[in-house]
């Protein structure tokens, strides 16, 4: 489905209160998530980022408010005509006991597709995460930049429509995160999913979105489209890249002393 643009999200009046929490974490959100976009959800700690990616995922419930999903004709899915989603963790969870191919092809083969049938396109995403070569190795004998490559392969592997990551690359050193970004953002201008990224990394964000969203006491701060044109390995050297971070930076800096 991927490519297709099929939904937008529509978010309004979200709320989400947590038993046993004084305050909301979420409350009157609204937000709309057009297909196609690759949006960077941005926000100090705590402020709510993952509760609202797993109340898109739907891992959650709200306590108010609706999240619609809505088709290119404008009638809103339900059951069997709810679009793809796939989440890709902070932590990849592979299965220890099946190889690189085995963890990459089991969401289709849940779905009922035969292993030679699956073969090309899980051969085809390996490749296209750097990943060649490595399809009977143990998630052992994996680094954790490679071990997230794996999940992110497993999760874009039924093409889905919606790919939500909560911080997925938090944990790798930089040069292996700037690696992933260049071919996640790749990926992304070959098939054009919709991804919701939560990251803390400013630079990250600027660099594959094109939209950033800051959430602040509960709901979005500030919402800011973001367009470098065509993407070059080189983007984070221009100068209209380092202002746009620096802004954002600015932004958010602001926001986390409005709560102080
Ligand atoms: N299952 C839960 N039960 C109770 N409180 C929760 C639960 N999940 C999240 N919270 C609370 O909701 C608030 C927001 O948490 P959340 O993880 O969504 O924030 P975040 O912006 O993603 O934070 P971070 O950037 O630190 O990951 C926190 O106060 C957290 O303690």
């Amino acid at each position: 489905m991927a490519g297709t643009h099929g939904f937008r999200i529509e978010a309004r009046g979200i709320g989400k209160h947590f038993s046993g929490q004084a305050a909301p974490t979420l409350s009157a959100l609204d937000l709309t998530i057009g297909g196609g976009e690759f949006v960077s959800l941005l926000g100090p700690s705590g402020c709510g980022k993952s509760t609202l990616l797993r109340l898109l995922a739907g891992l959650l419930r709200p306590s108010a408010g609706t999240i619609r999903w809505v088709a290119s004709d404008g009638s809103s899915a339900s059951g069997t005509t709810l679009p793809d989603i796939a989440l890709v963790p902070q932590e990849p969870t592979l299965l220890p006991w099946k190889t690189v191919f085995d963890n990459v092809y089991l969401p289709l083969r849940l779905r009922g597709t035969a292993r030679t049938a699956a073969m090309p396109r899980v051969l085809d995403l390996l490749r296209a995460l750097g990943l060649e070569g490595r399809e009977k190795s143990w998630p052992r004998e994996l680094s954790g930049g490679m071990k997230m490559r794996v999940s992110i392969a497993r999760a874009l592997v039924t093409d889905p429509d919606f790919l939500l990551m909560d911080e997925p690359f938090a944990a790798l050193d930089e040069l292996t995160r700037h690696r992933l970004n260049d071919d996640l953002r790749a990926l992304y201008t070959q098939r054009r999913p919709t991804v919701i990224l939560v990251t803390h990394s400013v630079e990250e964000a600027t660099f594959l979105s094109t939209r950033i969203v800051a959430l602040s006491r509960g709901r979005v701060a500030w919402d800011l489209p973001v367009d470098f044109g065509a993407h070059r390995a080189d983007l984070r050297d221009h100068a209209a890249f380092q202002a746009l971070r620096g802004d954002i930076s600015a932004r958010l800096r602001a926001d986390q002393a409005a709560l102080s």
